[in-house]
């Protein structure tokens, strides 16, 4: 694959496969604080920097492996370029974890813009040497200094607020952030200050070059952006010396979006239980078990979680949830909530059992709220499963969690005249979902450390 950067977008081209994608090198360059990640597709290079401006200690053996950790990681907007069936390791040996891990990560994590393109990537093979690992870095963090990826959403809101006690005594949690150099989301920047935490920052640079897909003739589609995160934020909380990374993907981010062939293809695969236990274990291999990485709500039911969050109304004005907040191209961003994306009405109706109507229409006041929009009947509907193989590309939750959403905001006082959810309860009247109290309990297994779990999960599933 070769491009001339001077193509523009009337000399568009078609896209097609590449032969092979490379991984070229890292660098760690401490006096400016950033790791460069290097690529190569077919003839084409490609460099991504992740800058950490808050530094730290980047002598330490671990941060030398969570920075390579990183460079595995993020390949995955480059590979997606071309995606081609070899990946080139080059230097860089694996163990057999970090294959098998990151052969899912690409496989699975690339699955739905595999999907969408109609691209096969069971041929998909990595090369390169094997590492036999003796030991790890022995990293010792200090106790109780959780960093909490944070996305101004919801389930990284309640995170916080569970989290909270746990940190009373340290004082020393702190919020984690990615944006572009100088960038800042209102969506993030506004709740944030709601929780008095501190910031710490990450600025990340994707390399532009694989911002001009259409124009230049490259694949193009959804990657993995949590896993992303997730390791960007690993490095951070090494560089700090802190004891824990506490991401907030709940429990229906591991149910598939469709199925094809017979094959899971999940959106959210990268907030996937399959996820956080394949990178948990290469963590654990390359670090040792004083960093922490789980998720809080990997248990636990979005019917919890806003349940969880009705009880925070201080952030009623400050949070936004819509993916329209966080568009790279800042003359595209919304700085409201759109009112009509799928991931609005799904945050609209599960929000609807336990805010009143009122605040909710005071949280979409610019656009309307999603409820109350006849034009959104059928967006409820896929929300609600009623559609076969519909079911959005978006965060949003189960089908049953939406069922039993829609049925218990149906009964409010204050929803009894609301056409669109008391069409949606009538059609749901023959779908056998589970009790709501069931969904108020865990509902899976999770990797919450003692020192950090909220009651929920101190009463059951051990
Ligand atoms: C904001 C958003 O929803 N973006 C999705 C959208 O991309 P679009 O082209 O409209 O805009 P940009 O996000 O600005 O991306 C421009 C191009 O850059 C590529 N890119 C971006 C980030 C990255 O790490 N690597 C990249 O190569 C991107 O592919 C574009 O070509 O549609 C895309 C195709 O479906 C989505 O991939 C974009 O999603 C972003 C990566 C994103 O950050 N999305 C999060 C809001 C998101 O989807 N979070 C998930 C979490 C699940 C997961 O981890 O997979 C969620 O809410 O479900
Ligand atoms: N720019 C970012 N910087 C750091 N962490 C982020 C960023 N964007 C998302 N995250 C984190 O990635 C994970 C997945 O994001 P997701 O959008 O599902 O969560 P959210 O914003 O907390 O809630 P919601 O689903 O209501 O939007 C969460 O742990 C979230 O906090």
């Amino acid at each position: 694959m070769s491009t001339s950067p001077a193509a523009n977008a009337d000399e568009r081209k078609e896209p097609r496969r590449a032969e092979r994608f490379t991984y070229t090198g890292f660098d760690i360059e401490p006096e400016a604080n950033r790791v460069v990640c290097r690529y190569r597709l077919d003839d084409l290079e490609f460099a991504e920097v992740v800058s950490f401006p808050s530094g730290g200690d980047w002598t330490s053996p671990a941060v030398t492996e969570a920075a390579r950790i990183l460079f595995l990681l993020t390949g995955v907007s480059y590979y997606k370029a071309g995606a081609p069936p070899v990946v080139d390791l080059g230097e860089i040996a694996l163990t057999k974890t970090e294959l098998t891990f990151l052969t899912s990560f690409y496989r699975d994590g690339l699955g739905e813009f595999a999907y969408r393109n109609g691209i096969d990537l069971s041929d998909l093979r990595f090369e390169g040497p094997t590492l036999e690992r003796t030991s790890t870095a022995n990293y010792t963090p200090r106790r109780n200094s959780p960093l909490v990826p944070f996305g101004g959403g919801v389930d990284s809101i309640v995170s916080v607020e569970q989290i909270r006690p746990f940190v009373e005594d340290t004082q020393d949690a702190a919020l984690f952030v990615v944006t572009r150099p100088g960038d800042r989301f209102d969506a993030i920047e506004e709740p944030a200050k709601v929780t008095g935490w501190p910031m710490v920052r990450a600025e990340r640079s994707i390399d532009p070059t694989v911002l001009r897909s259409r124009e230049l003739g490259f694949l193009n589609g959804h990657v993995p952006v949590t896993g992303i995160i997730s390791a960007i934020t690993v490095l951070a909380a090494v560089l700090e010396g802190r004891d824990a990374v506490v991401l907030s993907n709940e429990w229906s981010a591991s149910s598939a979006t469709l199925y094809d062939k017979g094959r899971p293809v999940n959106h959210q695969f990268s907030k996937s239980e399959t996820f956080e236990a394949g990178f948990r274990e290469v963590l654990s291999d390359a670090l040792g078990d004083g960093l922490q990485y789980f998720s809080l709500l990997r248990a636990l039911s979005e019917v919890w979680i806003a349940e969880r969050f009705a009880e925070q109304p201080r952030y009623f004005d400050h949070f936004r949830s819509c993916n329209k907040a966080f568009l790279i191209d800042t003359t595209k961003r919304f700085d409201h909530w759109c009112g009509v994306c799928d991931k609005c009405a799904f945050i609209d109706l599960v929000l609807a059992p336990f805010v009143s109507k009122e605040d909710l229409q005071k949280i979409f006041a610019v656009a309307g709220e999603p409820l109350q929009k006849p034009e959104l009947l059928d967006t409820f509907r896929r929300l609600l499963g009623f559609v076969p193989d519909s079911k959005p590309w978006e965060c949003v939750g189960d089908v049953s969690e939406s069922r039993v959403a829609a049925r218990l905001a149906a009964a409010r006082p204050d929803r009894a005249d609301d056409q669109i959810l008391q069409t949606l309860v009538a059609a749901a009247a023959g779908y056998k979902d589970p009790a709501p109290e069931e969904l108020l309990k865990p509902l899976s297994r999770h990797f919450v450390p003692e020192r950090y779990q909220p009651e929920i999960l101190r009463t059951a599933h051990e």
